[in-house]
Protein backbone atom coordinates (compact mmCIF):
# COMPACT_ATOMS: atom_id res chain seq x y z
CA UNK A 1 0.00 0.00 0.00
CA UNK A 2 1.45 3.76 -0.66
CA UNK A 3 2.51 5.42 2.01
CA UNK A 4 1.55 8.93 2.47
CA UNK A 5 3.12 12.55 2.65
CA UNK A 6 5.48 12.64 5.36
CA UNK A 7 5.02 15.15 7.61
CA UNK A 8 6.53 17.00 10.60
CA UNK A 9 5.66 19.62 13.12
CA UNK A 10 5.99 20.56 16.71
CA UNK A 11 3.83 22.52 19.60
CA UNK A 12 5.34 25.15 21.60
CA UNK A 13 3.00 23.92 24.35
CA UNK A 14 3.01 26.52 26.74
CA UNK A 15 6.24 27.27 26.42
CA UNK A 16 6.83 30.76 24.87
CA UNK A 17 5.09 34.26 25.58
CA UNK A 18 3.43 35.92 22.60
CA UNK A 19 6.60 38.02 21.68
CA UNK A 20 8.75 34.75 21.46
CA UNK A 21 6.07 32.92 19.73
CA UNK A 22 6.32 35.40 16.70
CA UNK A 23 9.55 35.46 16.30
CA UNK A 24 9.19 31.78 16.58
CA UNK A 25 6.62 31.44 13.58
CA UNK A 26 8.64 33.84 11.53
CA UNK A 27 11.57 31.22 11.51
CA UNK A 28 9.15 28.66 10.85
CA UNK A 29 7.66 30.17 8.15
CA UNK A 30 11.32 30.77 6.43
CA UNK A 31 11.14 27.00 6.95
CA UNK A 32 8.49 26.70 4.21
CA UNK A 33 10.09 26.27 1.26
CA UNK A 34 12.59 24.19 2.29
CA UNK A 35 9.61 21.96 3.70
CA UNK A 36 7.89 22.41 -0.16
CA UNK A 37 10.57 21.74 -1.82
CA UNK A 38 11.74 18.12 0.02
CA UNK A 39 7.88 17.21 -0.35
CA UNK A 40 7.43 17.45 3.01
CA UNK A 41 4.32 18.23 4.93
CA UNK A 42 5.16 20.95 7.63
CA UNK A 43 2.43 22.33 10.59
CA UNK A 44 3.50 24.40 13.40
CA UNK A 45 0.92 24.74 16.97
CA UNK A 46 0.95 27.99 19.11
CA UNK A 47 -1.26 28.72 21.96
CA UNK A 48 -4.80 29.75 21.56
CA UNK A 49 -3.37 33.92 21.94
CA UNK A 50 -1.09 33.42 19.11
CA UNK A 51 -3.15 31.85 16.64
CA UNK A 52 -4.11 35.03 15.09
CA UNK A 53 -0.64 36.33 14.65
CA UNK A 54 0.88 32.95 13.84
CA UNK A 55 -1.79 33.05 10.79
CA UNK A 56 -1.16 36.33 9.08
CA UNK A 57 2.91 35.31 9.12
CA UNK A 58 2.02 31.73 7.52
CA UNK A 59 -0.22 33.13 4.80
CA UNK A 60 1.10 32.38 1.45
CA UNK A 61 3.19 29.53 2.95
CA UNK A 62 3.17 25.88 3.13
CA UNK A 63 2.86 25.76 6.44
CA UNK A 64 -0.52 24.57 7.90
CA UNK A 65 -1.28 26.28 11.29
CA UNK A 66 -3.09 23.99 13.95
CA UNK A 67 -4.18 24.50 17.22
CA UNK A 68 -3.68 22.46 20.30
CA UNK A 69 -7.43 21.80 21.56
CA UNK A 70 -11.13 22.44 20.78
CA UNK A 71 -14.24 21.67 22.17
CA UNK A 72 -17.10 19.73 20.76
CA UNK A 73 -19.67 22.26 19.95
CA UNK A 74 -19.50 25.13 17.32
CA UNK A 75 -20.80 27.96 19.51
CA UNK A 76 -22.71 28.13 22.40
CA UNK A 77 -22.30 29.22 26.37
CA UNK A 78 -19.15 27.01 26.98
CA UNK A 79 -17.01 29.29 28.90
CA UNK A 80 -13.65 28.74 28.17
CA UNK A 81 -13.40 27.24 25.28
CA UNK A 82 -12.90 27.06 21.48
CA UNK A 83 -14.91 26.11 18.91
CA UNK A 84 -13.51 24.44 16.42
CA UNK A 85 -15.68 26.28 13.58
CA UNK A 86 -13.99 29.42 15.03
CA UNK A 87 -10.51 28.11 14.71
CA UNK A 88 -11.33 27.10 11.17
CA UNK A 89 -12.37 30.20 10.32
CA UNK A 90 -9.20 31.68 11.77
CA UNK A 91 -7.40 29.67 9.46
CA UNK A 92 -6.64 26.84 11.74
CA UNK A 93 -6.02 23.42 9.39
CA UNK A 94 -4.82 20.69 12.21
CA UNK A 95 -6.21 20.37 15.64
CA UNK A 96 -4.28 18.81 18.47
CA UNK A 97 -6.44 16.70 21.08
CA UNK A 98 -5.76 14.11 23.76
CA UNK A 99 -2.32 14.67 24.50
CA UNK A 100 -0.83 13.32 27.79
CA UNK A 101 -0.92 16.43 29.22
CA UNK A 102 -4.56 17.06 29.19
CA UNK A 103 -5.11 13.39 29.35
CA UNK A 104 -3.29 13.62 32.67
CA UNK A 105 -3.86 17.36 34.36
CA UNK A 106 -7.01 18.08 32.65
CA UNK A 107 -8.73 13.99 32.62
CA UNK A 108 -9.16 14.37 29.28
CA UNK A 109 -11.19 10.84 28.05
CA UNK A 110 -11.00 8.34 24.82
CA UNK A 111 -14.92 9.92 24.29
CA UNK A 112 -13.92 13.62 24.48
CA UNK A 113 -11.40 12.73 22.48
CA UNK A 114 -13.39 11.13 20.23
CA UNK A 115 -16.09 13.99 20.18
CA UNK A 116 -13.44 16.74 19.51
CA UNK A 117 -11.96 14.75 16.51
CA UNK A 118 -15.53 14.44 14.72
CA UNK A 119 -16.36 18.52 15.64
CA UNK A 120 -13.14 18.84 14.27
CA UNK A 121 -13.58 16.80 11.05
CA UNK A 122 -17.41 17.97 11.23
CA UNK A 123 -15.44 21.65 10.21
CA UNK A 124 -12.87 20.80 7.71
CA UNK A 125 -9.94 20.37 10.26
CA UNK A 126 -7.67 17.93 10.95
CA UNK A 127 -7.69 15.85 13.98
CA UNK A 128 -4.37 15.62 15.67
CA UNK A 129 -5.23 12.67 18.29
CA UNK A 130 -2.48 12.24 21.00
CA UNK A 131 -2.56 8.35 21.69
CA UNK A 132 -0.03 6.71 24.01
CA UNK A 133 0.81 4.16 26.90
CA UNK A 134 1.49 5.72 30.35
CA UNK A 135 4.45 3.53 31.64
CA UNK A 136 6.84 1.64 30.20
CA UNK A 137 6.79 -1.89 30.46
CA UNK A 138 9.46 -3.68 32.08
CA UNK A 139 10.45 -6.02 29.79
CA UNK A 140 10.75 -5.34 26.24
CA UNK A 141 8.98 -7.92 24.73
CA UNK A 142 6.52 -7.39 26.99
CA UNK A 143 6.28 -3.93 26.94
CA UNK A 144 5.03 -3.93 22.58
CA UNK A 145 1.77 -5.61 23.64
CA UNK A 146 1.07 -3.60 26.81
CA UNK A 147 1.49 -0.66 24.95
CA UNK A 148 -0.40 -1.88 21.78
CA UNK A 149 -3.33 -2.23 23.99
CA UNK A 150 -3.15 0.99 25.87
CA UNK A 151 -3.44 2.65 22.46
CA UNK A 152 -5.96 0.06 20.84
CA UNK A 153 -9.33 2.23 23.16
CA UNK A 154 -7.87 5.48 22.87
CA UNK A 155 -7.20 5.07 18.70
CA UNK A 156 -10.54 3.08 18.08
CA UNK A 157 -12.51 5.37 19.79
CA UNK A 158 -11.83 8.09 17.52
CA UNK A 159 -11.80 5.92 14.70
CA UNK A 160 -15.08 4.09 15.92
CA UNK A 161 -16.42 8.32 15.91
CA UNK A 162 -14.86 10.37 12.05
CA UNK A 163 -16.38 9.94 9.30
CA UNK A 164 -14.04 6.94 7.31
CA UNK A 165 -12.85 9.37 4.97
CA UNK A 166 -11.84 11.95 7.40
CA UNK A 167 -8.25 12.61 7.24
CA UNK A 168 -6.67 12.04 10.33
CA UNK A 169 -3.28 12.04 12.07
CA UNK A 170 -2.41 10.10 14.87
CA UNK A 171 0.51 10.62 17.29
CA UNK A 172 1.67 7.81 19.11
CA UNK A 173 3.29 9.49 22.15
CA UNK A 174 4.34 6.92 24.62
CA UNK A 175 3.75 8.96 28.01
CA UNK A 176 6.79 7.72 29.32
CA UNK A 177 9.06 9.28 26.73
CA UNK A 178 7.40 13.13 26.69
CA UNK A 179 9.93 15.47 28.17
CA UNK A 180 12.59 12.89 28.50
CA UNK A 181 16.15 13.24 27.73
CA UNK A 182 15.84 10.80 24.47
CA UNK A 183 13.16 9.52 22.51
CA UNK A 184 11.67 5.76 23.06
CA UNK A 185 13.51 2.92 22.11
CA UNK A 186 13.36 2.71 17.98
CA UNK A 187 12.11 -1.20 17.82
CA UNK A 188 9.12 -0.33 20.53
CA UNK A 189 8.13 2.31 18.51
CA UNK A 190 8.09 0.95 15.02
CA UNK A 191 6.54 -2.41 16.57
CA UNK A 192 3.91 0.07 17.94
CA UNK A 193 2.97 2.21 15.52
CA UNK A 194 2.74 -0.73 12.77
CA UNK A 195 0.08 -2.16 14.95
CA UNK A 196 -1.47 1.29 15.13
CA UNK A 197 -1.50 1.58 11.49
CA UNK A 198 -3.49 -1.99 10.92
CA UNK A 199 -6.03 -0.56 13.13
CA UNK A 200 -6.84 1.84 10.74
CA UNK A 201 -5.96 -0.41 7.56
CA UNK A 202 -9.25 0.02 6.66
CA UNK A 203 -10.17 3.64 6.18
CA UNK A 204 -10.78 5.22 3.45
CA UNK A 205 -9.49 8.41 4.45
CA UNK A 206 -5.79 9.26 4.65
CA UNK A 207 -4.51 8.32 8.05
CA UNK A 208 -0.64 9.12 8.65
CA UNK A 209 1.38 8.58 11.86
CA UNK A 210 3.18 10.54 13.85
CA UNK A 211 6.11 9.86 16.82
CA UNK A 212 6.49 12.10 19.57
CA UNK A 213 8.61 12.14 22.73
CA UNK A 214 11.79 13.85 22.70
CA UNK A 215 12.40 13.14 18.85
CA UNK A 216 14.98 15.52 17.50
CA UNK A 217 17.62 15.33 14.92
CA UNK A 218 18.57 11.51 14.40
CA UNK A 219 14.97 10.27 15.49
CA UNK A 220 13.30 9.43 12.02
CA UNK A 221 15.40 7.46 10.35
CA UNK A 222 15.15 4.65 12.28
CA UNK A 223 11.35 4.81 12.89
CA UNK A 224 10.14 4.86 9.33
CA UNK A 225 9.26 1.41 8.60
CA UNK A 226 6.89 2.46 11.28
CA UNK A 227 5.95 6.15 10.88
CA UNK A 228 5.04 8.88 8.84
CA UNK A 229 7.15 11.54 10.40
CA UNK A 230 7.65 13.53 13.61
CA UNK A 231 5.85 15.33 16.04
CA UNK A 232 8.31 17.44 18.05
CA UNK A 233 8.55 19.10 21.29
CA UNK A 234 11.57 20.98 22.84
CA UNK A 235 13.77 19.91 20.41
CA UNK A 236 12.50 22.15 17.63
CA UNK A 237 13.01 25.33 19.67
CA UNK A 238 15.94 25.41 18.16
CA UNK A 239 14.87 26.41 14.44
CA UNK A 240 17.85 24.72 13.26
CA UNK A 241 16.90 21.37 14.44
CA UNK A 242 13.43 22.03 12.66
CA UNK A 243 15.20 22.56 9.36
CA UNK A 244 17.76 19.15 10.15
CA UNK A 245 14.87 16.90 10.67
CA UNK A 246 12.55 17.92 7.74
CA UNK A 247 16.28 17.17 5.88
CA UNK A 248 15.94 13.43 7.04
CA UNK A 249 12.39 12.81 6.83
CA UNK A 250 13.34 13.67 2.86
CA UNK A 251 16.45 11.52 2.70
CA UNK A 252 15.55 8.41 5.34
O1 LIG B 1 4.65 16.11 23.74
C1 LIG B 1 5.37 16.23 22.78
C2 LIG B 1 4.84 16.69 21.48
O2 LIG B 1 3.47 16.80 21.56
C3 LIG B 1 6.81 15.94 22.84
O3 LIG B 1 7.43 16.83 23.70
P1 LIG B 1 9.00 16.68 23.93
O4 LIG B 1 9.61 16.41 22.58
O5 LIG B 1 9.40 17.98 24.51
O6 LIG B 1 9.21 15.49 24.83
Amino acid sequence: MDRPRRIVGTSLKMYFNPQQTVEYIQGVAELSEHARSSGIDLFVVPDFLSIRESQKILQGTSVMLGAQDTFWEDSGAYTGEVSPLHLQQAGVRIVEMGHAERRRIFGETDEQVAKKATAAARNGLVPLVCVGERTHGPIASAAVGIAIEECRPQVMTVLAAIPDDAEVILAYEPVWAIGAKEPADADHVVNVTKEIRRMAASRKGTTRILYGGSAGPGTFSKLSDGVDGLFLGRFAHDIGNLKQVISELAQS
